[in-house]
This record gives structure tokens, sequence and C-alpha cells, in this order.
């Protein structure tokens, strides 16, 4: 083995090492977060509401990326809140901060996920 295949060996277990880190992540999210487990029963809910009512391919497109918008930023407020709790255990006004704007995130992107809900299955069932 030459030397380039090496570093592409190495880049390949490294490639692997991260995947499995990312995997462990969302596995991590959804057993030992209760928030998790809530939007992704919501979004099992629209999933099959896409199917009833054969949404189109378009309103497909956003519905996925709804779903899996509110899990992405679920899951970033989880690593924030975790982040802040290493930090500090006492009572910290940035502490508080940089929790309320996580979960800020999250609330908008659960308010954005809604309206498009809204927009396409509305009109389907009235
Ligand atoms: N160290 C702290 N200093 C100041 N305020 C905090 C601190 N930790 C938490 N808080 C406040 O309490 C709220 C709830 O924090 P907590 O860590 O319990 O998150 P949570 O929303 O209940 O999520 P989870 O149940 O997943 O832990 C935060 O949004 C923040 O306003």
């Amino acid at each position: 083995m030459d030397s380039k295949d090496k570093i592409k060996v190495k880049s390949n277990r490294r490639f692997r090492k991260s995947f499995t880190h990312a995997v462990t992540g969302v596995k991590t999210a959804i057993l030992e977060e209760r928030h998790m487990r809530v939007h992704i029963a919501a979004g099992m809910i629209v999933i099959m509401c896409g199917v009833f009512f054969r949404v189109t391919k378009i309103e497909w497109l956003f519905l996925i990326f709804s779903i899996f918008n509110v899990l992405t930023f679920e899951m970033i407020n989880t690593a924030i809140e975790r982040a802040v709790d290493v930090a500090t255990e006492d009572f910290h006004p940035y502490a508080k901060k940089a929790k309320d704007v996580a979960a800020g995130a999250v609330l908008l992107a659960s308010i954005c996920s809604a309206i498009i809900g809204l927009l396409i299955f509305v009109p389907k069932i009235f």
C-alpha cells in the first residue's frame, strides 16, 4: 500500500468514525429527549396524512423539509442545553438566555412547520 492509499484508508476510517458519532447523537436524542419523541410522533402523523390526502411531490418536499427542520432544531437545542449544563450548575443570566434562545429557535421552526402543514392540508380537508 503506497502513501496515497494509506491516507485514503485513514480518511475513510475518520469519516466512518464521525458518521458513527453522528448516528449515536441521533439515537441519544431520541432515547433521552421526550420532546424529540413528540416531534417524531407528530412527523409520523403528518406523513400518514400526506399518504391519505395523496399530496403532490412539491408538497412532500415541503412536508419532509418541515419535519426534519424541527427535528434538527430540537437536536441543536438539546446540544446547547447540555453544553450550558456542563458550563454551569448555578443560575446564570447568560445560561438562561442561551437556553431560552435555543428553545425559541425550536418554537420558530415549529410555527413555520405548522403554517406549511395548514397551507397544505386545510384546502384538502375543506
Ligand atoms: N443554569 C441556568 N441558569 C439560568 N436559567 C436556567 C439555567 N438552567 C435552566 N434555566 C432556565 O430554565 C429553563 C428550562 O431549562 P432546562 O434545562 O430544564 O430545559 P428544558 O426546556 O426543561 O429541557 P429538558 O427537559 O430537555 O432539559 C431554561 O429555558 C432557562 O430559562
